[in-house]
């Protein structure tokens, strides 16, 4: 059995490096700090509040093992990094809103992260949604993530795709075609 209060104050430094990352990132590609990049939404903070009451309240009757908070941490560092790492190469075409009119430094991605999936970073950020209820020991927090977290990139790939056609046409028309989406079930 691993210490009840460790697993807590490792989530708080995740979500601390998380949206400070995020943040910076904006700056770094972008050139501008914008509050917004700090990923804070209604939803969200919703979610977290759902996790930490299950933490708290509900999850005495679950023990943590010490392999499912590994398996959580690893679940993180792979979700996290391979999100970064979709950001970087992405540059100044990834930006947090979707964007709707096309700038002139919009370049469509197709190398790196971009080979394997069409949208790495949610790949990447699903990933890490879920392994942070898998770190607390929070199986209705993993079902919920799991479920709104998809419906919610099914709805978002959408919408961004719309988009995308529309400024790269043909090109992502056809990468489309090669690359799956990254996200299970979302073609
Ligand atoms: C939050 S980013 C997410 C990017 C991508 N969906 C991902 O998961 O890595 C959203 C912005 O990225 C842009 N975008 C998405 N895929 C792209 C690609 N392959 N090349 C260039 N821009 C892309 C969209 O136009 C949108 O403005």
């Amino acid at each position: 059995m691993i210490p009840q209060k460790d697993p807590i104050i490792i989530y708080g430094y995740i979500f601390v490096c998380y949206h400070l990352t995020e943040f910076l990132l904006h700056r770094l590609m972008h050139g501008e700090f914008r509050r917004s990049s700090l990923l804070f939404s209604l939803p969200y903070v919703a979610a977290q509040a759902v996790l930490l009451g299950e933490y708290f309240f509900i999850k005495p009757l679950l023990p943590l093992s010490t392999s499912m908070v590994t398996l959580g941490l690893v679940g993180v560092a792979i979700g996290l990094g391979f999100r970064w790492t979709a950001i970087l190469t992405a540059k100044k075409s990834f930006n947090h809103t979707i964007q709707t009119s096309k700038a002139s430094s919009h370049e469509l991605i197709l190398h790196g992260p971009y080979r394997l999936f069409r949208h790495p970073s949610y790949t990447g950020w699903y990933l890490y949604s879920l392994s942070i209820p898998l770190l607390l020991g929070a199986p209705v927090s993993l079902i919920c993530f799991s479920v709104v977290g998809w419906h919610f990139f099914r709805e978002r790939i959408r919408f961004e795709e719309a988009y995308l056609i529309d400024f790269f046409g043909r090109d992502y028309l056809n990468y489309k075609a090669k690359t799956p989406s990254g996200i299970p079930f979302i073609p």
